[in-house]
């Protein structure tokens, strides 16, 4: 299992080349550093993230889409630990945000604003007014009453918002039902027929610049056809709004590139170019994507502790001190990471289920089968979780949240020291009662 698991996380690594996980004298090493040595000095559970993986990743993805001129906005629900964001940051990446926190991320992490998209279903108003006063470089506008809303705010500041409106295809992504986003009744987008209505009006309004389109299909998407369908339809709609006299000059592609966690390989990016080349390539349009989970999945892993082998008539289960709390994928989206030993110590070959300590039956990661002999104490690490990993984690059954480390070279530092609940516990101060028996009537 650890080498096909490697292999994997290597294959995710994809075109890349690069070899950022790999075994060395039977030891984990993430690029030049031992995991081991890490988890001897941060207690386990804790996310390690290589920041050479991040740097080629992005490097790739920037190569494949000069072709076609698309720059790149990550998407910071991916991975908002502000190291992680600062490295892109630095390499020239935009980012793409869907709330007022990721905002103050992205220009904490030194993303001037001018370079950050404002996606997301429901912003509310006081988001609104903060990302339109440091300068947002789009709006991407998801319903007619979202764009009054943005009227309204943009009328109250004495600005003009650049919106783009953010098109439903209702095209089916092939990926989980639960990260589709492109098909006709995903709560995301605006319908197709009811676009051009709407782009004359937000035309028409003097607080608002339309800018164009946004679309973004959904997420782990590893066959690319669904892309150009989508990118189809939007070029016929640019062709069909242009016809009415509607300017349209950006075009916003979005996200969902997948990787491959447990099986296959990741999407040819020169295929995914000459998709977005031969669709929308030739209407004159800034083009931007949204990518997440390329950019920082494979550079990541969660370490994890073996506390017990506990042995049943049917099975043996590994259960390890991370949880669902901390990687949600498995029990969300029945999601497989792999896994491998940070010491390949014993030989053999077993079939664990692997569970986590969280009272919830769903707080399982897997069966593998193929594992050498596992013991109390050995440490395990959980691949492919550098994006929707920490971003998604909570502190569900009051348990810490897990510290994050940035490796380089053949070093490596505590980029998020855990959060403790005894620190949370002393931030929850009790106020004033509110109501009155009149007030609850
Ligand atoms: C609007 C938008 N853009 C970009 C992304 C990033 O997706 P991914 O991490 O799959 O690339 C998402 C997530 O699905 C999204 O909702
Ligand atoms: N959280 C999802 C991706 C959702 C992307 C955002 N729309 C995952 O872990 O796969």
């Amino acid at each position: 299992m650890a080498e096909h698991a490697i292999a994997l996380v290597a294959a995710a690594g994809a075109e890349t080349g690069s070899n950022q996980l790999v075994y060395r004298d039977q030891t984990l090493q993430m690029e030049g550093v031992c995991i081991d040595t890490i988890a001897g000095a941060v207690p386990t559970p804790f996310y390690c993230y290589s920041s050479d993986a991040i740097r080629t990743a992005y490097l790739t993805l920037s190569a494949a889409l000069k072709p076609i001129g698309a720059s790149v906005c990550f998407a910071v629900k991916a991975n908002g630990n502000l190291s992680v964001l600062g490295l892109l940051a630095a390499l020239g990446s935009g980012m793409d945000i869907v709330s007022g926190g990721e905002l103050e991320r992205a220009e904490s992490a030194g993303v001037p604003a001018s370079k950050i998209i404002f996606s997301g279903v429901g912003k509310k108003r006081s988001e609104i007014a903060s990302a339109l006063e440091v300068g947002i470089h789009q709006l991407n506008v998801e319903s007619e009453a979202e764009l009054d809303a943005v009227i309204e705010v943009a009328g109250a500041l004495g600005v003009r918002a650049p919106v783009a409106l953010r098109v439903n295809p209702d095209v089916d992504a092939g990926t989980h039902a639960k990260i589709s986003t492109g098909k006709k009744h995903d709560k995301f987008g605006i319908s197709f027929e009811d676009i051009p209505a709407l782009y004359a009006k937000a035309l028409a309004a003097p607080e608002l610049d339309p800018v164009g389109l946004a679309v973004h299909i959904g997420s782990q998407i590893l066959d690319l056809s669904p892309y150009r369908s989508a990118y189809s339809r939007i070029a016929d709609l640019v062709r069909s709004l242009r016809s009415q006299g509607l300017p349209v000059r950006r075009l916003d592609l979005g996200g969902g590139i997948g990787i491959p966690y447990d099986h296959g390989s990741s999407p040819d990016l020169g295929e995914y170019a000459k998709i977005v080349g031969e669709t929308v390539g030739g209407l004159d349009c800034e083009l931007t994507v949204e990518p997440g989970r390329w950019l920082v999945g494979p550079a990541g892993i969660l370490v994890a502790e073996v506390l017990y082998i506990k042995e049943t008539a049917d099975r043996l289960t590994a259960i390890v001190d991370a949880g669902m709390n901390d990687l949600m994928r498995p029990a969300m989206y029945g999601a497989v990471h792999p896994v491998f030993p940070l010491k390949q110590v014993r030989q053999g070959s077993h079939t664990y289920q692997i569970a986590g300590p969280v009272c919830e039956s769903s707080d399982i990661f897997g069966t593998y089968s193929d594992l050498a002999p596992l013991r109390s104490g050995d440490r395990l690490a959980f691949g492919c979780a550098g994006a929707y990993g920490a971003s998604m984690a909570s502190t569900y059954n009051a348990r810490d949240l897990a510290a994050e480390v940035l490796v380089d070279g053949d070093r490596f530092r505590v980029i998020r020291r855990r959060q403790t609940t005894k620190a949370l516990l002393t931030l929850e101060e009790e106020t004033e009662w509110h109501g009155s028996p009149s007030t609850l009537r």
